[in-house]
């Protein structure tokens, strides 16, 4: 890794940058094949995928009794961890739980919005190059706190699934627990097979098969959005620990090769710092292989800005999934941002807390999403309905307008509904005044 000025990059990089995928379109086709298989062929087409990618012969695709198990075995110091970050994860959720509301805006025109939960929800649980607990306490518990009835989980499965992830997805609150995982697991939630009932709406986040897949069943099942191999991208000045700095793009680093991690620094010798931290500290550690991979990747590297206001063009470009802000001022530059998943503020706050244990969500929006959307959140699991009520003179205040509207549409049927009322009660306000007469 070298520093590299913004200044210079040229065309191409800046589209690996800028228009990063993690690997996912060169997999779509491979990804597509498996959904169909799976969506024509049920539980026999995921055992063969189970065996293909994972290894397993699984024998009950259903294992929710063993999650159940699992968090009655693992030590108390692990549980009471889950339990914390847990309370953590329900509090900043219950802050989002929306109240339906109603409101007269004008006499007799009377709105308002209701919530209701989705009845039956997918959530993917990740787990083949890492386990991943976090992930499901931070998909199942915002799905709980929005009140859906019945939450699956799919995990993939092993000699011997991790038995913290298994304790999680049970302490989480899920009701039906399958192992299955990769693609497979997204095009059974989607479709359904003898052993798992289709859901409305899959969420979770995953590698670049799994994110492949969701991008596959989005026509035909609701899915949150694209949350694919991490990404996070440091604003950094001449006040940041470089330690700091590079520690949170190695933690990023760690989870896939696909991972891509970005600093922007205003600082040169701060900048020159990071790299050779990451490259030394790097050397050190037990996911190297895959930490290298993320370094090498064209959407990661160290990159000098001539100024802040470059640093922060750059990170708005780059609309990363973790934005961390290391620098003098940080409030002040986040102001002048508005693409970022989740934001991290100041040099106490590494991306490690809102990936385990601050509370907010860890399942965000990769490859640039940030641009359209945040990450999970409880009304990813609610539909909102608007309700009405006017009065005869709600009505009749409106009525010219709406005439006049559904008649330029050419939709006379639209304009007679209203009429009908509106002439229905001037009849019967004329008879009631010919009776007093
Ligand atoms: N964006 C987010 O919100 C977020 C949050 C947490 C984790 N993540 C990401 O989730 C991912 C977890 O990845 P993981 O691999 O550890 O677990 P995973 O569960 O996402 O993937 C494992 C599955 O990949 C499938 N697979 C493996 N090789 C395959 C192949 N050659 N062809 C087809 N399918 C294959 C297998 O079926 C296996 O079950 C990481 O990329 C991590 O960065 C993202
Ligand atoms: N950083 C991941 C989201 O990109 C979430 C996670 C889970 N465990 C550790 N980290
Ligand atoms: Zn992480």
């Amino acid at each position: 890794m070298n520093v590299q000025s913004i200044a210079d990059l040229g065309p191409e990089r800046r589209r690996a940058l800028f228009e990063r995928d993690a690997g996912i379109e060169a997999v779509r086709g491979d990804v597509r094949g498996i959904v169909e298989r799976v969506r024509e062929e049920g539980d026999v087409a995921v055992r063969e995928f189970c065996r293909e990618f994972d290894d397993v012969d699984v024998g009950n695709l259903e294992i929710t009794d063993a999650a159940e198990r699992a968090h009655g075995k693992i030590d108390a110091e692990t549980r009471e961890a889950i339990e914390t970050a847990a309370e953590n994860i329900r509090e900043f959720h219950e802050r989002q739980l929306p109240e339906d509301w109603r409101e007269e805006f004008d006499e007799g025109r009377e709105l308002g919005r209701r919530f209701r939960p989705i009845e039956r929800i997918g959530v993917y649980v990740p787990g083949g190059a890492a386990a991943y607990p976090s992930s499901a306490l931070m998909g199942v518990i915002p799905a709980k706190v929005a009140g859906v009835e019945t939450v699956c989980v799919a995990t993939p499965p092993a000699e011997e699934i991790n038995p913290v992830t298994l304790a999680a997805i049970h302490a989480a609150g899920a009701d039906e627990v399958y192992s299955v995982g990769g693609a497979q697991a997204i095009g059974a939630l989607a479709y359904g097979t003898e052993s798992v009932t289709r859901v409305r709406k899959v969420v979770g986040p995953g590698n670049k098969w799994v994110t492949a897949a969701k991008a596959e069943i989005r026509d035909d099942c609701e899915i949150d959005f694209l949350a694919g191999p991490s990404e996070i991208l440091v604003i950094a000045d001449g006040t940041a620990s470089s330690e700091f700095v590079a520690a949170d793009l190695l933690a990023q680093a760690e989870h896939d090769e696909n991972a891509s991690v970005v600093a922007v620094v205003t600082d040169e010798e701060v900048a020159k710092a990071v790299v050779r931290e990451v490259d030394e500290r790097a050397a050190e550690r037990d996911r190297e292989g895959t930490i290298r991979g993320a370094l090498d990747n064209d959407a990661s590297g160290v990159f000098a800005a001539r100024s802040m206001s470059e640093a922060i063009s750059f990170a708005e470009a780059y609309a990363a999934e973790h934005l961390s802000i290391q620098a003098d001022e940080d409030e002040a530059i986040l102001s002048r941002i508005d693409s970022a998943g989740s934001v991290f503020l100041g040099s106490h706050t590494p991306v490690a807390a809102g990936d385990y244990a601050s509370g907010t969500n860890h399942v965000l929006p990769t490859n640039g999403l940030a641009k359209v959307t945040g990450g999970l959140s409880v009304e990813q699991f609610l539909r909102a309905s608007t309700v009405q009520r006017l009065s005869p003179e709600g009505l009749d205040s409106l009525s010219d307008t709406i005439d006049t509207l559904a008649r330029a549409e050419g939709l006379e049927g639209h304009a007679e509904s209203v009429a009908v009322r509106v002439s229905e009660r001037a009849e019967t306000e004329e008879e009631r005044d010919r009776h007093r007469e």
